[in-house]
This record gives structure tokens, sequence and C-alpha cells, in this order.
């Protein structure tokens, strides 16, 4: 019985997003590489809508959620909460926005997080943005980052970093083995690492321009398997 009520469950969140067909980018890298400052300039130049898995976690600990205890406990030890919480989170986020475009930062974790996501909603991402920055570097940044975060502080930082070596690679390493992942040197200046993120982003819109225009009328196969687009150019 259980198990048909899950299963029921599960086809309502997934046919609730894909109705809305969304498109995903994850953005990943470890804690401190700039990932947050990145989507804030993505979100100004093409128009996503910017959800950080940790923003979610730290809302839900004011709210006075049932969870906010647990989730403060979790964050302060460096340790990830269990996926259902989070995804929840995501979940409710993307089906309360009116926009189609999410760049969901720091999500997902760990090898549980992947897997529960892609069951749960039914949702792969278009591909991963994957900011890659040495640890000293991050380290530095976290330290000066005076947002009063309470897992900014040298032990939990370093659990952090041990979470991210043995929990979050693996999934970066999934992703790449599917061709999915852009690499960005995070160890820049902002500006500069915007320049390479706004390369990314520039080719991928292309290619999905193009493969829209390849799915319309004008376009066809010739007999040697040859895409081709028939363009008219009034006037
Ligand atoms: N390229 C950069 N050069 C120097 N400082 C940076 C750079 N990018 C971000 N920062 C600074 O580093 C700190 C961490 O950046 P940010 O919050 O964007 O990282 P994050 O990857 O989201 O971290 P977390 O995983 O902990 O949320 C901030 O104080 C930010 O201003
Ligand atoms: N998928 C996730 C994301 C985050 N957390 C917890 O939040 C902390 C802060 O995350 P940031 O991305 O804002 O650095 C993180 O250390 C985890 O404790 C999580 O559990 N699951
Ligand atoms: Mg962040």
């Amino acid at each position: 019985m259980g198990t048909v009520v899950d299963t029921a469950k599960k086809e309502v969140n997934r046919s609730s997003l894909s109705e809305k067909k969304v498109t995903v980018v994850f953005v990943l890298g470890g804690p401190g590489s700039g990932k947050g400052t990145q989507c804030q300039n993505i979100v100004r130049h093409f128009g996503y809508t910017h959800l950080s898995a940790g923003d979610l976690l730290r809302a839900e600990i004011k709210s006075g959620s049932e969870n906010g205890t647990m989730i403060q406990n979790m964050i302060k030890d460096g340790k990830i909460v269990p996926s259902e919480v989070t995804i929840k989170l995501l979940q409710r986020a993307m089906l309360e926005s009116s926009n189609d475009k999410f760049l969901i930062d720091g999500f997902p974790r760990n090898e549980e997080n992947r897997a529960a996501f892609e069951s749960v909603t039914g949702i792969e991402p278009e591909f991963v943005l994957f900011f890659d920055c040495p640890e000293e570097e991050m380290e530095r940044r976290l330290l000066g980052r005076n947002q009063g975060r309470e897992d900014d502080n040298v032990d939990t930082i370093r659990k952090r970093f041990k979470v991210y070596m043995e929990s979050s690679l693996p999934v970066i390493e999934y992703y790449n083995s599917k061709g999915k992942v852009r690499k960005i040197d995070a160890a820049k200046t902002v500006e500069e690492v915007f320049e390479a993120v706004k390369a990314v982003f520039t080719k991928v819109i292309f290619w999905r321009h193009i493969m829209i225009l390849l799915s319309q009328e004008s376009s066809g196969q010739d007999r040697s398997g040859l895409m081709y687009l028939t363009i008219t150019i009034e006037g």
C-alpha cells in the first residue's frame, strides 16, 4: 500500500514540474569557489532564477519549521541534509516561480541528492557549471566573507572541504562522464571568471536556438543524413 502511495506521490511531483517544462543548470564547486557570486551575474545577464540549496535551508531554519533544528545542526557540522528535505524546498521554489530557467546552486552535493532529485522530479540538468578553485583560495574567501554564517569558521570549513572531496566531487565526475560538465577556472577575479561563464552560456544558448530551428518545418534531412535548414530572407 505504502509503495502505491509513494509511486502516486512521485507521479504528481513529476507531472507538475514536467508540465512546467523547466530548464535546470546545476552550479557546483567547493565551498567559497564563488557559486553564489557568479549566479547573481548570470541572473542579470541571462534571465535565470537563482536557487541556492544552502540559502533555502537557511531560510527554512529561520521560518521556524519542524526541521529547523536538525538543519541547523547539520549545517554547523558541515554535513549534508537528507535529500527529501532539500528537494522539497527546491521543488516548491520552482513551482512558485513564474520563470522556467533555474540555476540550482550547491545541489546535488552527494550521490543521494543526485539520484533522489532525478527520480522524484524526473529532471536532468541541461549542463553542470563547475567552479574549480584551489582549497587555500576557497578558505581565504570563506574566512573573509563576513556574512555572519555559522559555518564560516576554520573548524566547519575543514569539515565542508572533506565532505566536498568525498561526496560532492564524485557527483561532478558522474556528470563529467556524461559530457555535461563545463569547467571554469574560478581562481581568477570575479570579472575574469564571469567572462568564462558568459562564454559557456552564450554557446549553450546558440546551440539551443539551432536545435529549435532544426526541429521546425523549415528543416529536414538529406539522403546522406545531414540536417539542413531553409532560411527565408524577407524584404
Ligand atoms: N573570483 C573571486 N575572487 C575573489 N573573491 C571572490 C571571488 N568570487 C567570490 N568571492 C568572494 O568569496 C566569498 C565566497 O563567495 P560565494 O559566496 O560566491 O561562494 P560560494 O561558492 O557560494 O560559497 P558557499 O558554497 O559557501 O555558499 C564571498 O565573500 C565573495 O565575495
Ligand atoms: N544540497 C545541499 C546544500 C547545502 N547543504 C547544507 O548547507 C550548507 C551550506 O551550503 P552552501 O551551498 O550555502 O555553502 C552545507 O555545508 C550543508 O550543510 C546541504 O545539506 N545540502
Ligand atoms: Mg553560496
